[in-house]
């Protein structure tokens, strides 16, 4: 695997070849085109300076008939002119069509790719999200897969005309054409291999740019404006972006400044093998080896020869796309599952219980946070699991969903691991709310049902009622069909508790059209009192027929459930009913009782 920061200078070819025949193969007709007014495009300059050589020859001849033959060679010119301009507009066209096409099959194998794992690991793998970033041609603002198909063909074309050109020079003066055609290539391999390594310096890390980003967006984007404001942040902000740019940028132009020596040489080199090369023809020509003709002709030819030599646009396009794709293979390559996912069906499960045995979780990180944890959750009971901040409540949630995997131990549904089940089918047997819940920009409608889901009203209502929603929905101007975004356009935005009533309304529905098991990780944080015991109510009722898994610190709705699991520093600590808990007098009683005399 390449490295992030090994960029544009990574592993070629393999990986392109395939994506662009791919391409190829869906567009046939396309392709076709592309191909062939890339040819033409090729062998304009060619047929220019045949036509341009024969026009010398013509009017070096002087004679009464060279007149007409010379209209002739202009018109010729004047039609290859008028031809090159046509196919230069279809192919662009073509090529924009195909890359489009490109674009699109690489971002979805790249979208399919980072969609693939069962749990959620690579997506917080920050080098990974690197290469993510660079594949989707986010990282690089000069280009992306697609720059690299139009990059490619442009660097084909201009070899074809380089090629062309040796042989009109071989035709006028074989020796000089070889010496002088291996001379162009040489130099241009070498230039090229630099303009490799410029690029690489230029082609910032987006790893390194990350904290960059996140700085601009602070100050450009909505979502942290009101503390930036309040705390007076946007200078101080400002002057972390300038130093963050100026740290990344600094070491591009370093290596910037090693290139550009090399660039000169090879500029030198050219230059006077341009200069001898005309002047051995001009020779020739003194010497009535060659006639004016074949000097016009060797004289332009050998300038062309410097297409070998050229690093253009196109080389830079070609290499940020390549850098794309073999970022898009390595994404799907790392992503790869090591063993089977699990394809079995759920079915209604669970319809006895969920068992966590003897199970323990680490955060790639290396962080322990699960020690040993065994208990059972019955089919169609309630079970609340409580603890201080970060015991790892959270966590045991993640790892029923499958968000990761356990490092030891195992999770059962009804008896079947859970690694055995279809991870999909076993989501959807789930109705979360996490604490981490998404805010979708789309109306309440498609918040609660799922964008594109078809809706059932008397579904809707019902949830709304229980989630204490359509208190919110009375005061919207368009009920379920109003926008939930302040950006967009006849939108608008939900307080904390009234986006957590939206968020619950959406566990519910799920609870409704399928799902078996209620998640949530403390639902009523941001709502109200009357708005809380309503809405722990209504869950109660809701999950009489369901299995309820509760993580809360609101001890008023806890103490609601039949079982109660404390968790302290990633162990259980406690189990049993509030009754029994409070008897104890353990960690739980100590946490009710200084919540109590709060609220006293
Ligand atoms: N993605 C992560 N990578 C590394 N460590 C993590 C990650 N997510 C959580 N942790 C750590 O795991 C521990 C448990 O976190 P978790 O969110 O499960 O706690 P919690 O009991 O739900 O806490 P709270 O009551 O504050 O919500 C914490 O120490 C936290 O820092």
């Amino acid at each position: 695997m390449t490295r992030p920061d090994e960029g544009a200078t990574g592993r070629r070819g393999p990986s392109w070849w395939p994506a662009v025949v791919a391409v190829g193969r869906a567009r046939p007709g396309l392709a076709a085109v592309a191909v062939s007014t890339t040819l033409l495009s090729a062998a304009v300059p060619a047929l220019f300076i045949i036509l341009s050589g024969t026009a010398a020859g013509l009017l070096a001849r002087r004679d009464d008939g060279s007149a007409g033959s010379l209209g002739l060679v202009v018109a010729a010119m004047a039609v290859v002119l008028a031809l090159s301009q046509l196919s230069s507009m279809i192919r662009s066209d073509v090529l924009e069509a195909l890359a489009r096409q490109m674009d699109m099959v690489l971002r979805r194998r790249l979208i399919e790719a980072v969609a693939r794992p069962v749990g959620l690991g690579h997506l917080e793998d920050p080098r990974l999200q690197g290469r993510i970033a660079t594949a989707h041609g986010l990282a690089n603002r000069l280009g992306g897969p697609a720059g690299g198909l139009l990059g490619v063909t442009g660097r084909i074309q201009v070899l074809l005309t380089a090629v062309g050109c040796v042989a009109l020079l071989a035709w006028v003066d074989p020796v000089l054409a070889a010496v002088s055609g291996t001379l162009h290539l040489v130099v241009g391999w070498w230039l090229r291999d630099n303009y490799r390594q410029l690029l690489h310096h230029l082609h910032l890390d987006p790893g390194a740019l990350r904290r960059g980003h996140y700085l601009r967006d602070l100050l450009l984007r909505p979502g942290a404006e009101k503390e930036t404001r309040v705390f007076g942040l946007g200078r101080w902000l400002l002057g972390l972006h300038h130093t963050e740019w100026l740290r990344v940028s600094t070491a591009a132009w370093q290596g910037r400044r090693i290139a550009w020596w090399k660039i000169a040489a090879g500029a030198v080199l050219l230059g006077a093998g341009q200069a001898a090369g005309i002047a051995v023809l001009a020779d020739d020509w003194q010497d009535g080896a060659v006639s004016l003709a074949a000097l016009v002709v060797g004289v332009q030819a050998g300038i062309g020869l410097l297409q070998f030599a050229a690093v253009t646009e196109w080389d830079r396009l070609a290499h940020i796309g390549w850098d794309a794709v073999d970022a898009l293979v390595e994404v799907e390559d790392a992503v790869r599952p090591a063993g089977p996912t699990g394809d079995r069906d759920p079915g209604a499960a669970p319809l006895r219980e969920i068992e966590l045995r003897d199970v323990s979780f680490s955060y790639p990180d290396g962080t322990q946070v699960l020690h040993g944890i065994s208990m059972t959750v019955p089919a169609g009971g309630s079970l609340a699991i409580v603890g201080r901040n970060g015991a790892g409540k959270s966590t045991l949630l993640k790892l029923l969903l499958r968000s990761h995997e356990p490092t030891s131990g195992e999770i059962l549904v009804d008896g079947v691991p859970l690694r055995e089940l279809d991870p999909q089918r076993w989501r959807s047997r789930l109705a979360t709310m996490t604490q981490n819940f998404v805010r979708l920009p789309l109306t309440v409608r498609e918040n609660v049902a799922g964008p594109g889901r078809a809706t059932d009203a008397r579904t809707l209502a019902a949830v709304a009622a229980q989630s204490d929603l359509d208190t919110v929905l009375a005061d919207l101007p368009h009920g379920w069909d109003t926008v939930l975004s302040p950006q967009l356009a006849g939108g608008t935005d939900l307080s904390g508790g009234q986006w957590q009533k939206v968020a619950l309304a959406r566990g519910l529905h799920a609870l409704r059209t399928g799902a078996t098991v209620l998640a949530l990780d403390e639902p009523t944080a941001n709502m109200d009192i009357e708005a809380e015991r309503a809405v722990y109510d209504a869950i109660i009722d809701a999950t009489r027929e369901h299995t309820l898994l509760l993580v809360s610190h609101r001890f008023a709705t806890v103490r609601r459930v039949d079982r109660i699991v404390v968790l302290d520093a990633g162990r259980i600590v406690e189990t049993g009913d509030h009754a029994t808990l409070i008897q104890q007098g353990g960690l739980y009683a100590q946490m009710f009782d200084a919540q109590a005399a709060i609220v006293r």
